[in-house]
């Protein structure tokens, strides 16, 4: 065996072949040597890369040794599939010349990870949501996760959760001391509990008050992952490309790290919720404010609600202000796409965090700094629309796998505003169906797109009044009704058919059904559709309905930190 500062090599074999093992800077190589001496394919992983070392011949599921000597060891690495979106763990035994060189290997190679890894997770929270998409999240995390953290000798505290909001305040409230990140394994509502937790305590810690729309927020450092096991998982599938567990789940062994945009809600003066996908008025509302009443659906409600939604054919008023971002720097229309090592998204950290120290990684909140952010002249729009949605990033899920706005950045502190103003079914059912396709839905005389730093909502004034007081009335009917179903059967209230669910279920969902109560107590979540006043729709926040109507929001670049890597151009090994 060869060892020198930057390399190591020696002969090894795998199976009957022999092979050059080649250890050099950032790459661990193999390569075939026919009974010429030549050298054939070579097969090359980036040590960062690298999942597991082990010595023998090790399976990947029962991580038990079969027959070995002394002489082999076992080589688990990140393997690209297809496209090389989806990830598996590929594996390959290696024979050493003598069980010195066997050594050698295996601790040369553990030292490289060591020094080409340095941002490796040891220790991660995780949160199971059992009741999340297809309820599969328990056993997806037995049988694919935790075999994997355990090869990579990553340790974790799981908490199967037993209520909404129990990971969002666990993570606000407990000790966190030795977690390098925090691990949701569910849906968007799951990923947005972690998301809240994560924001809040920074900013508690860094005594920054979130209610203030004009502060600058503490980046987070605690990572964020998502082992994707909900409805439509748009979070994970927009940072990745792909909602895999296996693929996930490497993406946070190897420690990847992708920036996130995150867009604050405020209503008045008041932090209303945090969202990275969508904050969606109109369509987008009413289909999850339908959607919520049919949950016992499954995944198919938001089908289900999208065709009744549609069949209404409302469009509703409303007086849009936004802040526009620099249209030089890149459009919604501009037809790129935000892939793994994004020029924009990179370029945009100087221009996020001006104040940056790199000596104490600290970040300055001075007002001026918030303020400069927040410069520019506002635009203001007054129509009917059929929704106007804004998102921090492309939002694609594997419905629509372009996404809201296939152009934005996942990392430049911009959102894409959509607004979709009233038109006759069919151009709407275009505009939907474009999600679909690679067809332009932007295209479309109706539909316009601005990239921008700030969005105002508002009511038309006069109209709104009006309006609002017969909501008003149509909700305290709607309450009504509700608080006597609620009294004669709670469960019902919530999840109409729960033949079949167990209790624990039904006490996790009635913490939401008793949310739901409050918001209808506030006149907004839940109306039946069609039996809905004209006027005023709801806002879906990443799939949770908003309390207000009148709302402001604002983008915030590279507020937190996900365990991905954005999404890979075909890279195939
Ligand atoms: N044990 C629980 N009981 C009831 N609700 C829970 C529980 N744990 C988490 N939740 C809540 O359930 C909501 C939905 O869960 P999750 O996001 O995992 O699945 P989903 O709704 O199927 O997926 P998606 O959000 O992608 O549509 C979350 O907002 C979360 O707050
Ligand atoms: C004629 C075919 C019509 C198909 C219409 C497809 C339109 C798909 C658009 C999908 C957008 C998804 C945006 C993501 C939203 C998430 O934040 C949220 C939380 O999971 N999901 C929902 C459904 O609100
Ligand atoms: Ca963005």
């Amino acid at each position: 065996m060869e060892i020198d500062s930057v390399r190591v090599e020696s002969s090894v074999w795998i199976g009957n072949k022999r092979y050059k093992a080649l250890l050099s800077g950032w790459y661990f190589s193999w390569t075939e040597i026919d009974k010429r001496n030549r050298e054939r394919k070579t097969i090359s992983v980036p040590v960062s890369e690298v999942i597991g070392v082990k010595e023998g011949r090790v399976e990947i599921q029962t991580q038990k040794k079969v027959e070995d000597t002394d002489l082999d060891f076992t080589l688990f690495y990140v393997k690209r599939n297809g496209h090389g979106l989806s990830w598996s763990l590929g594996r390959t035994q290696f024979c050493c010349p003598s069980r010195g060189v066997r050594d050698q290997w295996t601790t040369q190679l553990r030292t490289a990870l060591k020094t080409h890894s340095p941002s490796r997770p040891h220790r991660l929270l995780v949160f199971i949501n059992p009741f999340g998409g297809k309820k599969r999240g328990k056993q997806i995390f037995h049988s694919l996760v935790a075999p994997l953290f355990e090869l990579a000798g990553i340790s974790s505290h799981v908490v199967v959760t037993e209520r909404a909001n129990q990971a969002r305040d666990y993570i606000l409230k407990k000790d966190l001391t030795g977690f390098n990140g925090v691990i949701c394994v569910g849906g968007d509502g799951m990923f947005s509990e972690l998301l809240h937790g994560v924001i809040g305590r920074t900013q508690q810690e860094a005594g920054v008050s979130e209610h203030d729309p004009t502060v600058m927020l503490q980046p987070c450092d605690l990572h964020i992952g998502v082992i994707p096991a909900g409805s439509t998982d748009c979070v994970c599938f927009a940072t990745m490309g792909i909602n895999d567990p296996v693929t996930s789940t490497l993406h946070i062994i190897i420690g990847d790290s992708q920036p996130l945009d995150v867009c604050s809600v405020h209503y008045q003066n008041t932090l209303v919720r945090y969202s990275v996908s969508m904050v969606g008025y109109g369509f987008y509302g009413d289909v999850l404010a339908e959607s919520e009443r049919h949950r016992w659906m499954g995944p198919l409600r938001y089908d289900y609600s999208g065709f009744m939604v549609y069949l209404c054919n409302r469009s509703y008023p409303g007086l849009v202000q936004y802040l526009p971002a620099d249209s030089h720097i890149s459009s919604p229309r501009d037809k790129t796409r935000c892939l793994s090592g994004c020029r924009v998204c990179s370029e945009s950290k100087e221009r996020l965090f001006p104040h940056f120290d790199s000596s104490s990684s600290l970040y300055s909140t001075n007002v001026s700094q918030c303020n400069s952010e927040l410069e520019g002249e506002w635009v203001t729009i007054e129509g009917r629309f059929k929704c106007v949605s804004l998102t921090c990033m492309s939002s694609s899920c594997p419905r629509s796998p372009e996404g809201l706005s296939p152009s934005a950045h996942l990392a430049d502190g911009t959102a894409d505003l959509i607004m979709v103003r009233e038109t006759n079914p069919l151009g709407f059912l275009t505009f939907l169906h474009r999600h679909t396709t690679k067809q332009d839905q932007f295209d479309l005389p109706f539909v316009e797109v601005h990239r921008v730093k700030a969005v105002r909502f508002s009511l038309p004034p006069g109209e709104a009044e009006e309006e609002e007081e017969e909501y008003e009335k149509q909700a305290d009917r709607e309450i009504q009704t509700s608080a006597e179903r609620e009294l004669e059967d709670p469960e019902k209230l919530f999840c109409g058919n729960i033949a079949g669910q167990s209790q624990q279920h039904l006490a996790g969902w009635k913490e939401r059904g008793s949310e739901t109560s409050r918001l209808k107590r506030q006149g907004f979540a839940c109306v039946p559709c069609c039996t809905k006043p004209r006027s005023v729709s709801v806002w879906n926040c990443d799939g949770e309905i908003l309390p207000h109507t009148e709302i402001s929001c604002r983008v915030h670049g590279q507020l937190v930190r996900l365990f991905a890597r954005g999404i890979e151009t075909s890279t195939m090994q």
